[in-house]
C-alpha cells in the first residue's frame, strides 16, 4: 500500500510516523510555542531528524472551546509554514484544515495531504479537495468540536465508524474524488467517550476491508489522560502504548507530538510483525 502526492510516493507497507505541528495560539498542549515561523521551522526540523516522514501542520485548535479562526487568520499561519518545510524537507507536509481557502492554497503551497477532521463537509471543501488531487484524509466526528463531548452515544461505536466511511467513500467518488486517494480515521476523542475510543482501538482491525489506509491520532489526549490521571505532556508512555496496539493491528500512519519515542516503537512493532509473515 502506498500514497502519491505531487512526485513523491508514502511506503505504507510499514508504520509511518506523523508529526504534529500546531501553529495556533491555542493548542492544547503546546498551543503559543511554534507560532512563530522560525520556531516551526525548528520544530519541524526535530521531528524530521527523529524520523517523522510527515508533517501535520494545523491552524485551528479544534480542542473543545477554542476560539473560531477566520480564513484569513488560518491562511496567513498555515501557508508560509507549508511554503517554508515544503522548501526545506522531503517529508510529506499534511494539512489539518476544514476550509476551502485553505485546502486549495495549501496544494499550491506544495501540501502532500488535506487531513480534514469534519471530513470536507464544509462548504466547498469537497470540491476544493477534489481540485487538489491530493490524497485526502477523512476522520469521523459525531458532532462538532465545541459539543461533541457532551454526551457522545452509540449504539455500536464500530459499526456507527464502519458506516460513516462507507458514506463519505460513495460522496466522495460522486465528486471524483477516487477511492485509492483516501485515507480513514476513527477520529479518537471527536465525540467519543473513553469506552467508545478504546472500542475503536481494540477493533481496529474491522476497519481493513475498505483497503484504504488507516491513520490514528491519539497522542496526548484524554483517553490516555483519563486512564492515568496526568496533564498532557506526562502522557507520552500511555501515547506510545496506544501507538503500538494501533500499528500492531495495521494502522498505517501514527499522528503524534512525541516522535522520536513513537518512532523507536515502530521499530519494535516491525520487528515484531516481520515474525508474523
Ligand atoms: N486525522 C486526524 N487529525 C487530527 N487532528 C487532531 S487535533 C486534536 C489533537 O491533536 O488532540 N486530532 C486528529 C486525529 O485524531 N486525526
Amino acid at each position: 500500500m502506498k500514497l502519491v502526492a505531487h512526485d513523491a510516493i508514502l511506503d505504507l507497507t510499514h508504520p509511518q510516523v506523523m508529526g504534529i505541528l500546531n501553529v495556533t495560539p491555542d493548542s492544547f498542549s503546546d498551543g503559543g510555542k511554534y507560532t512563530a515561523l522560525d520556531e516551526a521551522i525548528r520544530h519541524a526540523q526535530e521531528m524530521v531528524n527523529a524520523g517523522a516522514t510527515l508533517i501535520d501542520i494545523g491552524g485551528e485548535s479544534t480542542r473543545p472551546g477554542a476560539a473560531d479562526v477566520s480564513v484569513q487568520e488560518e491562511l496567513d499561519r498555515v501557508i508560509p509554514v507549508v511554503e517554508a518545510l515544503a522548501a526545506r524537507f522531503d517529508a510529506w507536509l499534511s494539512v489539518d484544515t476544514s476550509k476551502p481557502e485553505v485546502i486549495s492554497a495549501a496544494a499550491q503551497a506544495g501540501a502532500h495531504l488535506i487531513n480534514d477532521i469534519r471530513s470536507l463537509q464544509e462548504p466547498g471543501a469537497l470540491e476544493a479537495a477534489a481540485a487538489t488531487g491530493l490524497p485526502i484524509c477523512l476522520m469521523h466526528m459525531q458532532g462538532q468540536p465545541k459539543t461533541m463531548q457532551h454526551n457522545p452515544h452509540y449504539d455500536d461505536v464500530v459499526a456507527e465508524v464502519n458506516a460513516y466511511f462507507q458514506q463519505q467513500i460513495v460522496r466522495c467518488a460522486e465528486a471524483g474524488i477516487e477511492k485509492e486517494r483516501l485515507l480513514l480515521d476513527p477520529g479518537f476523542g471527536f465525540g467519543k467517550n473513553l469506552s467508545h475510543n478504546y472500542r475503536l482501538l481494540a477493533h481496529l482491525p474491522e476497519l481493513h476491508h475498505f483497503g484504504l489506509p488507516l491513520l490514528v491520532g491519539m497522542s496526548r489526549k484524554s483517553m490516555v489522560g483519563q486512564l492515568l490521571n496526568v496533564p498532557p505532556l506526562q502522557r507520552v508512555h500511555g501515547s506510545v502504548a496506544c501507538a503500538v496496539i494501533a500499528a500492531m493491528q495495521g494502522a498505517h500512519i501514527i499522528r503524534v507530538h512525541d516522535v522520536k519515542a513513537t518512532v523507536d516503537a515502530m521499530r519494535v512493532v516491525e520487528a515484531t510483525l516481520a515474525e508474523k509473515e
